[in-house]
């Protein structure tokens, strides 16, 4: 089980800073709070960890923009002051990471980039991207254009699914309260810091039925729900205090902050469930002996130079059955080329793609996280 001495040695992060703390209780964004968290963002990214920071904050800023006292009830207008507020929020960002050297990338979303299989793929592969390149993405909702039925709604479950999207390790909720309590401290002075607990503990739901601090949205639900959401793909969740200095570098050193939610299962297990969960399969890779090999006894990812055949109609992002050439499941995983695509570089080295295509969308047919051994 994950513990918190596990914590130094993970890899890829994702931080995601709440309202409430943001903009000290919804009085507009306070850019001098953001100082020490980019600095710590700066040390940990300099150590080699990647990371996505998930900010709040757009709403709350527009507001203060354009001195609006009240939170607008109309999405109209939460949506104008989101439009207005996300500038403040990247100039803000942009600024700080670049004094430590760092560029950052805006990725705005709506659920249903992360729904739309083909746009799933183009979302990861673009945060990959960035991630290789050391560009810091800076996510927020794409408040614009969400409807009400599109939208992530509260940024906990937005950085939950980009902690899926991306297989983070670690997803880092920093809020306005040292952490998740045994019930809401605002409201009871008895409640007690939970240090750590798996995400199925049923305690948890009675802990966080409280609701959230007025600014922001969901409280400790979302918290607990986006810790659960996250534990799908083998991604721990430290719900943790923004506001003590250098809660990040303890955190990353693997000190007590904050409370750790860790998945029932291993990150592995996890990862192979969650895929698992997408699996309804729509064609047919038949693979050479030398790729069935790479992917059961290497790990490997299939590569388009191993496969011989290609059968039935699928799209980019769609699930696949990878089969020997006597027609045995080897494994099954997400297919980064529609069949038509597939059927012309079958037989290839992806250095080939860009003559035969026009583009290359990704080196590998199925990248080895997204593969599931039969
Ligand atoms: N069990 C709990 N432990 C800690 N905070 C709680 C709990 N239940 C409710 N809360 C409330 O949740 C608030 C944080 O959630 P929220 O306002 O949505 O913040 P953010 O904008 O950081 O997501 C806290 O200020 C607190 O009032
Ligand atoms: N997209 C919105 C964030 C929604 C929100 O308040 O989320 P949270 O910080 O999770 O309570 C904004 O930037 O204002």
């Amino acid at each position: 089980m994950f513990q918190r001495h596990h914590i130094p040695g993970t890899r890829r992060w994702v931080v995601k800073i709440g309202s409430a703390l943001l903009t000290r209780d919804g009085a507009g964004l306070d850019t001098d709070m953001l100082a020490p968290w980019i600095s710590q963002m700066a040390t940990q990214r300099a150590a080699g960890r990647e990371l996505v920071l998930v900010s709040s904050g757009a709403v709350a800023q527009g507001m203060a923009r354009m001195g609006w006292r009240q939170r607008p009830q109309a999405l109209h207008e939460l949506q104008a002051a989101a439009a207005i507020g996300q500038m403040g929020l990247i100039r803000a960002y942009e600024d700080g990471f670049s004094r430590h050297g760092l560029h950052t990338a805006q990725v705005l979303l709506t659920r249903d980039d992360l729904v739309d299989r083909k746009r799933y793929l183009n979302a990861r592969s673009t945060l990959r991207t960035l991630l290789t390149i050391g560009v810091v993405p800076v996510v927020n909702e794409n408040d614009t254009v969400a409807t009400d039925e599109l939208r992530f709604g509260d940024n906990d479950t937005l950085a939950a699914l980009v902690a899926n999207l991306l297989e983070a390790d670690l997803l880092i909720l920093l809020t306005d309260q040292d952490g998740l309590f045994s019930a809401n401290p605002r409201t009871d002075p008895e409640a007690q810091l939970i240090d750590s607990a798996r995400v199925d503990d049923p305690q948890l739901d009675r802990a966080a039925g409280g609701s959230s601090g007025g600014v922001g949205t969901g409280g400790m639900v979302t918290k607990l729900r986006a810790s659960r959401l996250a534990a799908r793909s083998g991604c721990a969740t430290v719900i943790a205090p923004g506001r003590r200095g250098e809660c990040l570098t303890q955190i990353a050193g693997g000190g007590d902050m904050g409370s750790l939610l860790v998945p029932a299962q291993g990150p592995q297990a996890a990862r192979k469930r969650w895929l698992a969960g997408h699996l309804s399969v729509s064609g047919r890779l038949v693979l050479d002996d030398g790729a069935v090999r790479a992917l059961r006894e290497g790990g490997r990812s299939l590569l388009a130079v191993g496969v011989t055949a290609v059968y039935g109609h699928f799209a980019r992002g769609e699930v696949v059955a990878c089969v020997d050439r006597d027609g045995r499941e080897v494994a099954r995983g997400l297919v980064n080329y529609d069949a038509q695509d597939a059927i012309r570089i079958k037989g290839l080295p992806s250095s080939a793609f860009e003559g035969v295509l026009g583009f290359v969308d990704d080196d590998e047919l199925i990248h080895r996280d997204n593969l599931v051994l039969m």
